[in-house]
């Protein structure tokens, strides 16, 4: 690793948007490990998820908190997490955790992301869940630092344009130092 800080990455999105599919991928390009957020879920969250009941910002506490300490214990030798992050106050919370961290956001219309996951199997998260999600979806802040991307593109594309992010951010928080 150079100089630069090691990078700290959250994947952020609805269900489907593909968190976990873009994470694992960017995750091997930097050579860090990756977590799946959705692993963190106390059993509570998942048994009210799979019942069809969308979390609340109190729900989702203990989770965030699971998910700043696992970003916080990364953050040394650099980590990508998937996580949905959907608020701004949720990736505040993170953010007090991991100050370096980044955000990227793969996005696009509610009928694509809707159209991937009516082909796949959930552990615990229903399609019903899908309007919810981008109810409680708050954007990336022009302060926040972070990338938004085009979740309908082929996912190599989406790497590619993820660490060319990633690096440039790390390079420029190396020159602010
Ligand atoms: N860029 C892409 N192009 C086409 N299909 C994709 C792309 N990214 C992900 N998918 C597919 O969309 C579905 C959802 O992707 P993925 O599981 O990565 O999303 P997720 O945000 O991690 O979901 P969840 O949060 O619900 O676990 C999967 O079937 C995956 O194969
Ligand atoms: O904040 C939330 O409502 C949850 O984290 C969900 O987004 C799921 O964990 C996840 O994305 C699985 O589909």
């Amino acid at each position: 690793m150079g100089l630069e800080p090691a990078p700290v990455v959250v994947v952020m999105g609805v269900q489907g948007c593909g968190k976990s599919t873009l994470g694992s991928l960017l995750a091997g390009e930097l050579g860090v490990p990756f977590v799946d957020g959705d692993d963190l879920h106390p059993e509570r969250n998942r048994t009210l998820m799979a019942s069809g009941t969308p979390l609340s910002d109190d729900d989702r506490q203990p989770w965030l908190h699971a998910v700043g300490r696992r970003l916080a214990d990364g953050g040394a030798d650099g980590i990508v997490v998937a996580c949905s992050a959907l608020r701004q106050a949720y990736r505040d919370l993170l953010r007090e955790y991991a100050p370096t961290v980044l955000f990227v956001h793969p996005y696009g219309p509610k009928e694509l992301v809707a159209a991937r996951i009516s082909l796949r199997e959930h552990e615990y998260m229903p399609p019903s869940l899908l309007d919810s999600q981008y109810a409680a979806l708050e954007h990336l802040d022009g302060a926040e630092e972070g990338t938004t991307l085009d979740l309908g593109g082929p996912p190599l594309e989406l790497v590619s344009s993820a660490v060319t992010f990633v690096d440039e951010s790390r390079i420029r928080a190396y020159q602010q130092d």
